[in-house]
């Protein structure tokens, strides 16, 4: 089997050409494909598939092998793939898990539209929000110097998550409109170099804090931009921006 491997600001994944319809992969073969080990190895992995009315379907699963919720970066790489295999030129439309999305590709950086926002939720000292994923972001000082993991997991299975897990953001408020932002994935159970929804989440919240479109975000990965326009109670035209690379490709037995 043919697969590509990309990576945006160091989110990576496993890349697969499904046009024809022809896998249909196991939770176990999605987890070897991700293990860092006896794999390929990323965060992620996507199928491209074709879907009557857009340009193409992303599916995405975490690298546990579950089928995931949307993911930023990930929509990015497929973006960047599709144009790739010649399925769109510089503007795509396309749908994932959390409806349609659209995209464009601009000076080397992929513009991927995210969904609307209906509201935040405020809890006792962070908030809550799905940006196509389910997002907890926490603000905090010294952010270099926290243990994502730890604090990040105790969050992800406390009561009120461990359900459903949810994706914990640490974010520390930098000046002249920019943030710093690390994450602990759910479907990865781990801090990965940075995600997509997540920083969107991030930057979403900090606009209540006076912060105005478009951010800049740090990750541990590269840097991102999210653009927004803020409404009386959500925000719309809410925009990921930031680089989507294809590193290498190779065939795998499965
Ligand atoms: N890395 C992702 C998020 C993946 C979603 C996932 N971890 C979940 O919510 O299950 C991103 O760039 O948005």
């Amino acid at each position: 089997m043919t697969f590509y491997k990309y990576q945006g600001t160091g989110n990576d994944f496993v890349v697969l050409d499904n046009r024809d319809g022809s896998l249909q992969l196991t939770q176990e073969q999605v987890a070897f494909l991700c293990d860092r080990r006896r794999g390929i190895g990323a965060d992620g992995l996507m199928l491209l598939q074709l879907k009557e009315g857009y340009d193409f379907e992303m599916v995405y699963y975490n690298s546990d092998g579950r089928e995931g919720s949307m993911c930023g970066n990930g929509g990015r790489c497929l973006v960047a793939f599709a144009q790739y295999l010649g399925v769109v030129e510089n503007e795509a439309y396309f749908i994932a898990s959390d409806g349609p999305h659209k995209a464009y590709l601009k000076d080397r950086l992929v513009h991927l539209q995210m969904k609307d926002l209906d509201a935040i939720e405020d809890l006792d000292d962070a908030s809550f929000m799905n940006t196509g994923s389910p997002h907890y972001v926490k603000q905090v000082e010294a952010l270099q110097d926290l243990n994502v993991f730890a604090e990040g997991r105790a969050i992800r299975y406390s009561d009120r998550f461990k359900a459903e897990g949810t994706n914990v953001n640490f974010v520390e408020h930098l000046p002249e409109n920019q943030l710093s932002v690390r994450t602990y994935e759910r479907g990865v159970e781990d801090e990965t170099f940075s995600c997509g929804t997540g920083v969107t989440a991030c930057a979403l919240a900090a606009s209540r804090a006076g912060y105005q479109s478009p951010v800049k975000i740090k990750v541990l990965g590269g840097e991102l931009q999210v653009s927004f326009e803020k409404e009386s109670n959500g925000f719309k035209n809410v925009f990921l921006i930031g680089p989507a690379v294809q590193v290498f490709k190779g065939e795998i037995t499965l």
